[in-house]
């Protein structure tokens, strides 16, 4: 089961669209999750409409879920506006989280453990009369039981014997361990037929150990968020928990093919949720097979069992080698492969080149996030490069004005094969001035030039102590309707370290261009 869109949206810097969660629902479900909590009816009408819109999606294998609390103490079930909402929320199946700790149950609801099992009753055999499938969520269930363990059993015990199809043990403050978790649940089980459910956060980094460990002992059901968002550290990581238990301890969570699907899906859902995507988060990151150090990099050429747990391509993912001063030739070997660049591997120009590119990433050049530098870098080395354009001066000019703001002009003087141009440009500040004019003078040799945007522009200094006199790192994204590619470049100025990396972005938009329609030709 799914709780991106219920639990998942409590985490912060978090907040979906109605149009964001029906695609997402889509996704989950073309993923083949069995269950999609969609929200909580209750709480607000971007979820009202939520519920009422993803009726008319054509799910193949997900029923969505409605969300909400028991009934508030002392109102009847017919009284409480919440449980009101949730039958009208149009659903199937719903999902009612209950109290579980008495200490909970004192001081947040602030009545008595006698009016909390009949509010667990009332609600669940009230939901089950007007023909839902009931998931019982019990809140803090495991510190619930620390606390209190006979009332803690008599409370699922209340659920189970009012109709709940399922009841999740919830861990909701995250701080359980494995063992605890093992031993708890073996009582529970001992003390109630009905199949359980597993919901944990992740306040100890241990949610999808947690979740694992629960499914060994018995649990049936696994709730969970796509890329672990959720309230406070978030909830269990489905990307983690699903290949876990598919493909390490044998269970099946999805339709064949579903696993291959989790890295496109955990991107998907990052975009949507405007969060950048975690590199290094496991199994689905960008990082999760990168290979940096040289000795990783020569034995995974040899085998890649030698420094990966799991084929990637078995959850969508893909294998990485990274170029920077860990490399050695094997690196280079990989990456030239990669690029298509033909190499004598065993030649003086192979370890020349292996030296400059630490001798730079020394000067503070970083290739790992910049690998058109890096390919350009190494089709020069071997000869295989062309000068699409050649700089002979720039020059920037600024001026401040005191009712005007701040002016940048930028001239810059190109040689494109034997013609030399001259030319122009204003722009916001003197980055984009330059960035400006020299597009204009290559757009009437190169049109396809107005296609290219910068997209990203990141500064960042390298040896603070030196103050305005440091070396500065520029790297730059660009971008076209295919493609999006980064090139970096340092210098004590600015300017310059902007223009490097600005030069080899367009350098190498021209390059992917001309070497496509050589290759087509050919
Ligand atoms: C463990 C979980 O993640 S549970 C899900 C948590 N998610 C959310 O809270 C997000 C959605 N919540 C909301 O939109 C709002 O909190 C609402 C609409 C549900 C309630 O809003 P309000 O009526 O203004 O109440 P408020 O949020 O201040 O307090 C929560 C109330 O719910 C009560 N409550 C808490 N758990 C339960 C429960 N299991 N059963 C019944 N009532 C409960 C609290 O005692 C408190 O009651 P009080 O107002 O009498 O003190
Ligand atoms: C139900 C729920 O979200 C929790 O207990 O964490």
């Amino acid at each position: 089961m799914d709780t991106t869109l219920r639990d998942g949206a409590q985490g912060e810097g978090i907040s979906l669209s109605v149009e964001d969660k029906l695609r997402i629902t889509a996704k989950l479900d073309a993923l083949g999750v069995a269950y999609v909590e969609g929200g909580w009816p209750g709480s607000n009408p971007k979820d009202v409409e939520y519920f009422e819109r993803v009726q008319k999606l054509p799910l193949k294998h997900a029923k969505v879920t409605a969300f909400s609390s028991t009934r508030r103490p002392g109102v009847t079930v017919e009284e409480d506006a919440n449980i009101q909402t949730l039958v009208h929320a149009g659903t199937k199946v719903a999902t009612i989280f209950g109290k579980t700790w008495d200490l909970h149950v004192f001081q947040a609801l602030e009545t008595t453990l006698e009016e909390n099992l009949a509010m667990i009753r009332d609600t669940v055999s009230y939901l089950k009369k007007q023909g839902l499938e009931v998931i019982y969520d019990a809140e803090h269930f495991f510190d619930g039981y620390k606390s209190n363990p006979p009332y803690a059993l008599e409370t699922v015990r209340a659920a189970a014997s009012a109709g709940a199809d399922w009841v999740t043990l919830c861990d909701t403050n995250g701080g359980l361990l494995p063992d605890e978790l093992s031993e708890i649940l073996g009582k529970v089980k001992e003390s109630l037929d009905v199949p359980l459910g597993i919901h944990v956060h992740n306040d100890g980094d241990l949610a999808v150990a947690n979740t694992l460990t629960a499914v060994k002992n018995g649990a049936v059901m696994v709730q969970g968020t796509i890329n672990g968002f959720g309230e406070r550290c978030g909830n269990a990581n489905l990307c983690s928990v699903i290949p876990n238990l598919e493909y390490k301890m044998g269970f099946t969570c999805l339709p064949p093919g579903g696993l291959a699907l989790l890295t496109e899906v955990s991107h998907y859902i990052s975009e949507l949720a405007n969060v950048t995507h975690f590199s290094q988060q496991p199994f689905v990151g960008m990082s999760a097979f990168a290979h940096k150090g040289g000795i990783h990099v020569s034995a995974v050429s040899k085998n890649p069992v030698t420094y990966e747990h799991m084929d990637p391509a078995l959850v969508g993912n893909k294998r990485r080698v990274l170029v920077s001063e860990l490399a050695g030739l094997s690196n280079l070997k990989y990456k030239a492969k990669e690029l298509n660049i033909d190499i004598q591997f065993e030649s003086p120009e192979s370890r020349k080149i292996i030296r400059q590119i630490k001798e730079l990433e020394h000067m503070g050049f970083q290739y790992e996030g910049a690998e058109a530098s890096l390919e350009l870098l190494l089709k020069k080395a071997f000869g295989q490069h062309q000068d699409y354009f050649k700089l002979e001066s720039f020059k920037i000019l600024m001026e401040k004005r005191e009712d005007d703001g701040i002016l940048s002009e930028a001239m810059i003087k190109l040689k494109v094969g034997k013609e030399t141009v001259h030319t122009a440009a204003e722009g916001n500040g003197p980055v984009n001035a330059l960035d400006n004019a020299l597009r204009k003078a290559l757009e009437q040799f190169y049109p396809e030039i107005k296609a290219i945007h910068l997209s990203d522009y990141k500064v960042r200094v390298l040896d603070e102590k030196d103050a305005t006199a440091a070396t500065v790192r520029v790297l730059i994204e660009t971008t076209d309707q295919e493609a999006t590619w980064s090139t970096v470049g340092v210098s004590e100025n600015i300017i310059e370290a902007s223009w490097q990396a600005l030069s080899d972005g367009i350098t190498y938009a021209l390059y992917k261009k001309y070497s496509k329609e050589k290759k087509a030709q050919s």
